[in-house]
């Protein structure tokens, strides 16, 4: 799969190509270089650089403010929406760069799917709301659509709690089904990533419980990037952490090494809520 430029045909022009497999024979996905990030004057994020392995969980962790959020919104082009962002560096989907002038923004994000801290159904039937992706599409099969709804519905866990009431509206599920609807209404359109930012922090322990097993089967398909302030939830789900302090990177790693034998204190202070 590769990012295609907004022109398609003969002429199209291709982003340059990098290799992806690591020194361990790990494959990353997404890799960020050398970024910074700018809001007019103040900076974000200072010179960080990651790599995210293919079907993993990666954790974003730290105090509030540290950046999380940001870096994670780089990876869909998210930030690009807010007045005065500006970036260095380059992030690179499948080694191509997602900055590059020749991106379709709009393809890239049904590659990079985002659910949101609060559950955003839109006032719409809890049909709709997960064909909504493939109308905007221009997709007319009804059978397909019918067919891709309840494939993601099911792969969302929903399917079974909802199938009588397909063109029941959306806002009247739970906050749990509503979040496990977005999920839904994502994998739609088939993305390869999916970017979490603290997708459970707006319910109750038992809704937790049932996406945070949802994300651990989705592993096996897509490349999960979830920023969390729960640490445990870290721990629970998540392959390898990423720990930020004021816009930089302290420490990356496996999630075991990370909560019980940590390379820095900062890291150790953190988890063990001495700081937050
Ligand atoms: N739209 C914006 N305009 C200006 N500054 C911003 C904007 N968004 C974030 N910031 C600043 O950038 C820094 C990083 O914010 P960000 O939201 O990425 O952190 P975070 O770690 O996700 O925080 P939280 O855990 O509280 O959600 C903060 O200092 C924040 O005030």
């Amino acid at each position: 799969m590769e990012v295609k430029s907004e022109a398609s045909g003969p002429k199209a022009t291709r982003v340059k190509t990098e290799p992806r497999v690591n020194s361990e024979n790990q494959t990353y996905k997404l890799r960020a270089k050398n970024i910074d990030v700018f809001y007019g004057d103040f900076q974000a994020i200072h010179d960080i650089s990651l790599d995210i392995i293919d079907n993993s969980i990666t954790a974003f962790i730290g105090p509030s403010g540290c950046g999380k959020s940001t870096f994670l919104r780089l990876f869909n082009r998210m930030n690009d929406y807010i007045d005065g962002f500006s970036m260095n560096g380059q992030i690179l989907l499948e080694g191509q760069d997602i900055y590059d002038p020749s991106v379709n923004v709009e393809e890239l994000r049904k590659k990079i799917g985002m659910v949101f801290q609060k559950p955003n159904p839109f006032p719409k039937s809890i049909f709709e709301n997960v064909a909504y992706g493939l109308r905007i599409q221009g997709i007319k099969d009804k059978d397909f659509i019918e067919q891709r709804v309840v494939e993601s519905l099911k792969q969302a866990t929903l399917f079974e709690e909802v199938k009588d009431d397909l063109d029941k509206q959306a806002l009247a599920l739970s906050g749990g089904q509503q979040q496990r609807l977005c999920m839904a209404r994502t994998l739609a359109v088939k993305p390869s990533v999916l970017l979490m930012d603290e997708p459970t922090s707006a319910l109750d322990p038992i809704s937790t419980a049932k996406i945070e097993e949802l994300i651990t089967e989705l592993k096996k398909k897509y490349t999960i990037a979830i920023v969390t302030h729960n640490m445990q939830q870290a721990g629970r789900i998540s392959d390898n952490t990423v720990f930020l302090y004021m816009g930089k990177l302290v420490e990356y790693g496996d999630t075991q090494k990370i909560f019980t034998n940590p390379e820095k204190d900062r890291t150790q202070n953190y988890i063990t809520g001495r700081f937050g």
